[in-house]
């Protein structure tokens, strides 16, 4: 039996019996998924196990076959992905939403704007009230460049961010929405091990502030290191979950991945 998220207040975000269908294809087969606030979970499998197809359902860009995911005590399956985003469930993507041709100072106030109450009409004249909002947000954007330890880049041209840089920036934009959940999406692909340490010091400043954290991950040490709760997917299938060395010391978990990353992490 499955429960409804709505009666688990403790809980954040829930998918009950999560199953989809294409074509003929079995992608995820009955998933459930529970996240508790302020935790770092993280969501492990081997290619193609269904990580990306299960955030994608998540943050409203594919619709179940059957089951439901709730947020906040709210059914949101189904739900339109801004419309989910408003609820507080961001998600950061790899390198979609960096404007390359303006600097990191104004990426990120423009992110502050997007959630800014003067609008257009505001903007355009100039208004008292838009000129108090813009003070504000400068100063929420100064902020947040020292929460990425980004500062030293400010005037910086975003397109000349190294990869590490840019991925902490574009949690920056992401953060700017002021999510109560976070989902990174392989948020460590393509990063050295000193960038992907940096990342994954600031993933814990984020958790430390309040900000829950749901991560598809491929880099096992930082996955390891770094949740509280991980869940493995297989083929569509959940497998296991609990605390990281539960995980990695689970037979089916070893034997899924035959090997590879996991069992190089606990080395
Ligand atoms: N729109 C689609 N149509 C048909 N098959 C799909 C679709 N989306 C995903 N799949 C298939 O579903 C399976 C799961 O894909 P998914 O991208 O969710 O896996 P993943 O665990 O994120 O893999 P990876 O770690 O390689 O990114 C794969 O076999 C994929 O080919």
């Amino acid at each position: 039996m499955t429960v409804s998220a709505a009666a688990q207040p403790d809980t954040l975000l829930s998918l009950s019996g999560i199953s989809l269908r294409i074509a003929g294809l079995q992608i995820l087969s009955d998933v459930d998924l529970r996240v508790e606030p302020g935790r770092i979970v993280s969501l492990i499998g081997p290619n193609g196990a269904g990580k990306t197809t299960a955030f994608n359902i998540i943050s409203g860009y594919m619709r179940p076959s059957a089951g439901s995911v709730h947020f906040l005590g709210q059914d949101i399956t189904g739900k339109q992905p801004h419309e989910i985003a408003e609820l507080g469930l961001v998600r950061s993507f790899q390198r979609t939403n960096i404007f390359g041709n303006c600097t990191v100072f104004e990426n990120l106030l423009t992110a502050f704007h997007m959630q800014g109450r003067s609008g257009l009409f505001g903007a355009i004249f100039r208004l008292p009230a838009f000129q108090r909002e813009e003070q504000a947000l400068k100063t929420r954007t100064r902020e947040m460049l020292g929460f990425l330890e980004l500062e030293h880049r400010a005037d910086d041209l975003a397109a000349n961010l190294s990869y590490g840089e840019q991925r902490l920036l574009g949690v920056g934009i992401a953060l700017a929405a002021r999510p109560k959940l976070l989902l990174l999406d392989e948020p460590a692909a393509g990063l050295n091990p000193s960038e992907t340490e940096d990342f994954k010091q600031m993933v814990r400043r984020v958790a430390d502030s309040g900000i829950t954290i749901l991560l598809v991950e491929h880099d096992m040490h930082m996955v390891m290191s770094i949740s509280d709760y991980i869940m493995v997917l297989n083929q569509g299938h959940r497998i296991a979950d609990g605390g990281p060395a539960d995980i990695q010391n689970d037979p089916e978990v070893i034997r899924a991945y035959l090997g590879s990353g996991l069992q190089r992490a606990k080395a």
